[in-house]
């Protein structure tokens, strides 16, 4: 628990906090965050563990709601010093329709923005994604950028549209007044294709770091996109995965891709006719469709020091601690699914 030598006169909204990233949001702030007074975990689904937050000093206040409904945001925010938005639906598998994903992503994250600004609510922090930013649809790759780099952003796939919708709204209400195992795995993309990963107690570290900062450094952080990063290695999606794999008995077979492209394309396309032909009948939502496929052969890692220039932003854990306790929690996974 965080230090209580300071005075605890903060609310803090986590939306999605029930979620992946949310949850390690929520514990950090409880660690990290020593003016909390109160802290809000708005969800559609809450979780069984948030009962053992309530036991602590600060004030955990379990919220059942949906941000695509209005009301049900204002109240929640209602009262809050800042908001952490990190609700959404993360679909690239066609498991959910476009307009659902835009419901959730857009017009979710718009009753956030207009909560805040009614009720007064200064500082908003948004969770977006690389995906605002690429793989394009040309596949163009992004190697080692930063926020600033050139990059043409052409999205059609629903969710890094939503994502870049949802991104920019916040953006431009900057400023408002009145926010397991020992199987075998065959590569299927080249060890060449870097692709940029960050640990998720390293992610929700930097969320709470921004929202305090940014109550304190409004002038320069608001309105910034700051890239989450640390000291993952670069690596294709395959070989960072065997990072975890590995320790759990898993083993990548080939230096190359053992089918070649074309044919993993032709899979994938496959794929996506056999998911609109079974649709009225069940849903079928494979890992393999062209856009994963796409995704998983561009190139797209960031290097970068914004967050650390603008508001003093060093990850908490290291890569071997991020491995070790990502690789802690896969076998707590497997033995609980077991
Ligand atoms: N996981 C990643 O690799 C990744 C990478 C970049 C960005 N993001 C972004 O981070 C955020 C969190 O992602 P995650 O990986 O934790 O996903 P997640 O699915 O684990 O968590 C999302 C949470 O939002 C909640 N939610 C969904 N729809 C809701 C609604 N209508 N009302 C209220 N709550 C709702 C879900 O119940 C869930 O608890 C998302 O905005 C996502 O776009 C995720
Ligand atoms: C079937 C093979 C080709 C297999 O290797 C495909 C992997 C594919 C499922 C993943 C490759 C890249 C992933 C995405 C990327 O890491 C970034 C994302 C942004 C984030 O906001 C949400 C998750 C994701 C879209 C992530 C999803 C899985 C991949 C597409």
């Amino acid at each position: 628990m965080a230090d209580s030598a300071q005075a605890q006169e903060l609310v803090y909204l986590v939306t999605g906090g029930c979620g992946f990233l949310g949850e390690h949001v929520v514990r950090m702030l409880l660690q990290q965050e020593p003016r909390l007074r109160e802290l809000r975990i708005f969800d559609l689904h809450l979780g069984p563990w948030l009962e053992e937050l309530k036991t602590g000093p600060v004030q955990v206040t379990a919220i059942q709601g949906d941000v695509t409904q209005a009301h049900e945001v204002a109240a929640a925010v209602a009262g809050a010093h800042v908001v952490i938005h990190t609700a959404g639906l993360v679909d690239v598998f066609g498991r959910a329709s476009p307009e659902t994903i835009h419901a959730v992503n857009v017009q979710g994250t718009k009753n956030v923005i207009e909560a805040c600004v009614q009720t007064g609510t200064q500082f908003l922090v948004y969770t977006s994604s690389m995906e605002v930013v690429g793989p394009n649809i040309k596949g163009h790759p992004f190697y080692r950028g930063n926020e600033d780099t050139p990059y043409e952003a052409v999205h059609r796939h629903p969710y890094p549209r939503s994502k870049a919708l949802a991104e920019q709204l916040v953006l431009e209400a900057n400023g408002r007044k009145g926010l397991r195992l020992g199987g075998r795995l065959f590569r299927a993309i080249p060890a060449s294709v870097e692709h940029g990963r960050v640990y998720v107690g390293n992610v929700a570290w930097m969320h709470v770091l921004v929202a305090r900062e940014l109550q304190e450094r409004a002038a320069l952080m608001g309105g910034q996109v700051y890239f989450c990063y640390d000291k993952s290695p670069y690596k294709s999606y395959e070989d960072f995965n065997m990072e975890f794999l590995g320790p759990c008995g898993l083993r990548l077979v080939g230096t190359r891709p053992l089918l070649p492209y074309w044919l993993l394309m032709l899979l994938a396309f496959l794929n996506a006719l056999l998911q609109w032909l079974l649709r009225p009948l069940l849903l079928y939502a494979p890992l393999l469709n062209p856009y994963t496929l796409a995704m998983a052969n561009t190139t797209f890692t960031v290097s970068t020091d914004k967050a650390q220039r603008h508001f003093g932003y060093e990850p908490l854990f290291s890569w071997e601690e991020s491995r070790t306790r990502t690789v802690r929690w896969m076998q707590t996974m497997d033995s609980s699914a077991q």
